[in-house]
């Protein structure tokens, strides 16, 4: 089962700075201004297209520098294209012409079936056409970033993560996943991660509170070496795992006991299933079940979602809302770790070790309601994360696409943030890489006339399409306000019931959401705020409203992604498609594409196969710490 499922990477590739540094982003703004090289470099295809603006302040907007670089396709290149589809223009009508003059009198209907036939072709050929006349590469700058917003200033993203069955879409793509976001290079106290488990399952429950265990060791480690990937099964999966560094040893020894407790997280996370299922069956014939064979939390109480001998309310489709907050925000200072010691073998001492905040929820489910598959998931989270978090900016992940780079989530703000056009862009669209997908790319899996070719081209229109994943939003944006109107103090609160739900909470909450200079504020959740936050999860919150339509990811349609990416084009918003910057550059060290090392696979290991310390309660560090700390 595992081959056949593709996993996908956020394909941006930003430089790894050289030298031991502990962040990569400082580094990279310091010494390596990223556009620069690569306007700098000889590129057979590209040209600047933006030098003017480039080098200095924008007219009549003070200091502020673009934060992206355009380029074109270079004439010698383009006007051939361009006259290449000219001719073909030419001749198609001239076809036409030929097939009006010589119509067949014996067989008109046929030749009127083939003369519509042929028109469609010619139309959406035609189509296919415009945007390819003037494809632009939009790259990142992010020493400009670093300049123009340090990270005092960054906005708050919030993250939605979205899965659905531990089977179909392997609950280790999900850990990797989390993990990738957790460890990613961006102020820590500025972004928060949400899983939304449409299962409504323990397993993802108690694996994510294993991620946020093995978060403490992986995300210090990835910080003091600026490892890349940061997904660890990606990491691990390298042949050589390149670091930022000059203490070998040290990272050696690092590196040996964050892999060995890594692969003690797999087996655990494997064991999950019988581990719930072991426990609850003690539960269950122990007095305390009560007769009702339930499925038990580590902490003795009932799971509230999907219990795995279904029963009423605890099913597939009819179960409560869940939202637990499994780390909290962290505060704003940096809180670096302690020395080696007998404990913890691993210095921190000069590493920041705060993790970002991250949620678990899983929305209520009833029979007879539509829940509108990934499109209904997202829309809760957009309004139980304006509760929590509410950043005026939001990503969106699949369960089975992780970041391969940590620089991923400054690329996208270079766009929001730019003078020019940023106020303007609704979103901005990663490229997707696939692992596990044959290295020569012999079927084209990797999809690449589409990601670099037909994104491109669309880049030199209103934007790309929004692709479902991989994807940063502005989050007025999904609330369906139109570009001219987004400004906070223009956002009237008056009327929107109809629109947006009953909940007045979240309508307060919406001005703070559309200033895009917000970071995220630590919320207190006490009885009110739960009470509102399982309002907002219920099934019957959207009825009447302009959930779906007007306001949200779009609903009654199976590909949701583009539609609501066409919404937001209709509204006048722009769109950016981010671009790698690696082919423009020959002396840049990026290591290979994700896609060319196809290194990924699940385990397989059986639960049994693992250390014996894997028990139901052992869900603290120390008590797997002490297990493992033999020499290897
Ligand atoms: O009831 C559901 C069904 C699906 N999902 C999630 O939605 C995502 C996409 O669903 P999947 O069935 O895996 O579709 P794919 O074809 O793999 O996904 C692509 O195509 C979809 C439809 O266009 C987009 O929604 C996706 O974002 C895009 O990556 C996955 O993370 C699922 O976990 C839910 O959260 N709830
Ligand atoms: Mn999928």
């Amino acid at each position: 089962m595992a081959a056949a499922v593709t996993r996908r990477a956020n394909a941006l590739r930003v430089e790894a700075p050289d030298g031991n540094t502990e962040s990569g982003r400082a580094s990279l703004a310091a010494d390596s201004p990223v556009a620069k090289r690569a306007v700098d470099a000889k590129d057979d295809v590209w040209v600047a297209a933006d030098e003017g603006e480039a080098s200095g302040s924008i007219a009549g907007d003070g200091n502020r520098t673009p934060l992206f670089r355009t380029f074109k396709v270079k004439g010698s290149i383009l006007h051939p294209y361009r006259f290449m589809i000219l001719v073909r223009l030419v001749a198609i009508v001239a076809f036409f012409a030929w097939r009006v003059k010589h119509k067949n009198h014996d067989g008109v209907w046929l030749w009127a079936t083939s003369m519509v036939a042929d028109v469609w072709f010619g139309f959406s050929w035609l189509l296919n056409q415009l945007p390819k006349l003037n494809p632009v590469k939009r790259v990142p700058d992010l020493a400009a970033l670093a300049d123009h917003s340090g990270d005092a200033n960054l906005p708050g993203i919030d993250i939605f993560v979205t899965t659905v069955d531990p089977v179909d879409e392997p609950l280790l793509y999900t850990v990797n996943t989390i993990l990738s976001i957790l460890a990613t290079d961006y102020p820590v106290d500025k972004y928060a991660c949400y899983l939304s488990d449409d299962g409504g399952t323990l397993v993802h429950y108690e694996a994510m509170i294993e991620v946020a265990n093995f978060a403490v060791l992986w995300v210090p480690f990835c910080r003091k070496y600026c490892v890349e990937p940061r997904s660890p099964e990606n990491y691990f999966g390298m042949k050589t795992q390149p670091y930022a560094g000059s203490m070998a040893g040290e990272f050696m020894r690092d590196h040996r006991r964050v892999r060995r407790e890594y692969d003690e997280l797999k087996v655990r996370v494997d064991s999950l299933s019988t581990t719930i299922r072991q426990r609850s069956d003690a539960y269950n014939s122990s007095t305390k079940g009560d007769g009702v064979r339930a499925t038990w939390m580590a902490d003795g109480t009932q799971w509230p979602g999907t219990w795995i001998e279904q029963v009423e309310n605890h099913r597939r489709g009819q179960h409560a809302g869940i939202v637990q907050v499994i780390l909290g925000h962290p505060s704003c200072k940096p809180q670096l770790g302690s020395p080696a010691s007998s404990d913890n073998p691993l210095d921190f001492s000069n590493v920041d070790t705060r993790l970002p905040m991250l949620v678990y929820m899983s929305r209520e489910k009833r029979p007879g309601y539509n829940h509108q598959k990934k499109a209904g998931a997202m829309n809760v989270m957009l309004r139980v994360s304006a509760l929590l978090s509410n950043a005026p900016f939001v990503v969106n992940f699949d369960g089975d696409h992780y970041i391969n780079n940590s620089q991923a989530l400054c690329a996208p703000m270079c766009f929001m943030l730019d003078p020019r056009d940023g106020q303007n862009t609704a979103f901005v669209q990663f490229p997707q890489r696939f692992d596990d997908v044959d290295p020569t790319d012999r079927y084209a899996n990797h999809n690449r006339v589409f990601f670099d070719g037909t994104m491109l081209s669309l880049n030199g229109l209103q934007g790309p399409s929004y692709l479902g994943t991989g994807t940063m939003f502005r989050r007025v944006a999904l609330y369906g306000m139109e570009p001219p109107r987004y400004r906070a103090e223009n956002i009237k609160l008056a009327g929107k019931v109809n629109e947006f739900g009953s909940s007045t909470s979240f309508i307060n909450s919406m001005p703070d959401g559309a200033i895009q200079e917000r970071s995220i504020t630590p919320v207190l959740v006490d009885e009110a705020l739960s009470n509102d936050l399982a309002t907002l999860m219920t099934c019957a919150y959207e009825d009447g409203s302009s959930w779906g339509r007007d306001v949200g990811w779009v609903y009654n349609i199976a590909t949701e992604d583009v539609v609501t990416g066409f919404r937001m084009h209709r509204q006048g918003w722009r769109s950016m498609y981010c671009s790698t910057h690696c082919s423009a550059s020959p002396t840049s060290t990026c290591r290979p594409t994700r896609s060319s090392r196809c290194s990924f696979w699940p385990t397989t290991s059986s639960p049994s196969s693992g250390s014996s310390q894997s028990s139901s309660t052992s869900r603290g560090r120390s008590a797997r710490t002490s297990c493992t700390s033999s020499p290897s």
